[in-house]
């Protein structure tokens, strides 16, 4: 195992659960609570030109504070290196849970894993951010299945806001949205709510809508935006998917409209809202049980907190045994830490 100077003592390596372009997901343990993260490994070499996206998308997770987003514990910078601690979401990724037989899910069971990714997009959009890369690999769950979306290293988030036009191409060609294919100027947002029907079309059906070996076909069918309509889906999952795969995005829902969609709120009380983590709440456990172990006084070890970056290893302690104390578990920290 490569050993890592900048983790010492901070955490331990295990396997590696993901690895994409120039990034290396492995999971690790967090050695003051034994909680367990993900630490995504990104080399400075590799990334080349790519460097400042690592800048946004730190950027973009210290400002998503969301039950449906990922959250970014800490992030560690070397002359080599970036280190990003993450959150671990053991449910790992959604499509994978719904299994090899079944392969796609009942709408109520699609609902409600839909709603979360609603509610999390929902949510970016109104931060005048736009994800541009969902796609099955980067929707995962936690230990009690809750939804998690991860992998903002292509957000964007246009300067002059969610309504102003992007022109890089990026993300998969397969959820890509047959503006962003044609390399025309497009919406963040109209882009996300098609790449978010393909997702829900995979949900209720257990393949694309659009799939091809060949880049030109699948390119063709993208733009016809013709797919089959399997028997099992009702009237009410083809209207929505109808309405999110629209070719031209000015006829494509909008997120607003799909929190009320009918089929979003059928079996539900309310529309999909975004209300999310209220930001940094103070707790007297955590910071007792973490000013034991250090000694500092409790009041002492918040000032630092709420002033840090909060992406530092007292910022990781304390977002971990705030966790634990949330899933009802024994706060502990190892002497060592
Ligand atoms: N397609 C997912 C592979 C990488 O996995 C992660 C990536 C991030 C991540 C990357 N960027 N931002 C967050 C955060 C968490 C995970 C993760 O927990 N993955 C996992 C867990 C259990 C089984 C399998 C995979």
């Amino acid at each position: 195992m490569v050993r890592y100077i900048a983790l010492k003592g901070l955490y331990d390596l295990e396997k590696t659960i993901g690895s994409g372009g120039f990034a290396k997901v492995k999971l690790a343990t967090h050695i003051a609570t034994g909680e367990k993260v993900a630490i995504k490994i990104m080399d400075k070499i590799s990334l080349g030109d790519d460097l400042p996206r690592v800048k946004l998308e730190v950027q973009a997770l210290k400002t998503l504070l969301h039950q449906h987003i990922c959250r970014l514990y800490q992030v560690i910078e070397t002359d080599s290196h970036y280190f990003m601690v993450i959150e671990y979401c053991s449910g790992g990724e959604l499509f994978d849970h719904i299994g090899i037989e079944k392969n796609r899910l009942s709408e109520t069971e699609s609902r409600k894993f839909f709603r979360q990714i609603v509610s999390a997009v929902a949510y970016l959009h109104s931060l005048g951010y736009a994800h541009r890369d969902l796609k099955p690999e980067n929707v995962l769950l936690d230990r009690e299945e809750n939804l998690k979306l991860i992998d903002f290293g292509l957000c964007a988030k246009p300067k002059n806001g969610i309504d102003s036009h992007l022109q890089t191409s990026c993300g998969s060609p397969t959820y890509a949205a047959p503006e962003l294919i044609l390399g025309k100027k497009y919406l963040g947002s109209e882009v996300d709510i098609w790449s978010m029907g393909v997702l829900l079309y995979a949900l209720l059906c257990g393949f694309l809508p659009f799939d091809d070996n060949s880049i030109e076909n699948l390119y063709r069918k993208i733009l016809s935006g013709k797919y089959d309509e399997p028997s099992w889906l009702s009237s009410s999952s083809k209207r929505l998917i109808r309405a999110m795969l629209q070719i031209d995005p000015k006829k494509r829902i909008t997120i607003q409209e799909l929190c009320n969609h009918p089929w979003i709120t059928a079996g539900f009380l309310n529309p999909v809202s975004f209300v999310h983590k209220t930001n940094f709440e103070k707790d007297d456990d955590v910071l007792s049980t973490m000013s034991a172990i250090c000694g500092e006084h409790a009041s002492d070890i918040w000032r630092k907190l709420v002033k840090s970056d909060r992406t530092d290893y007292r910022t990781a302690t304390y977002l971990l045994l705030l966790d634990r104390k949330l899933r009802g578990l024994s706060l502990r920290i190892s002497p060592s830490a």
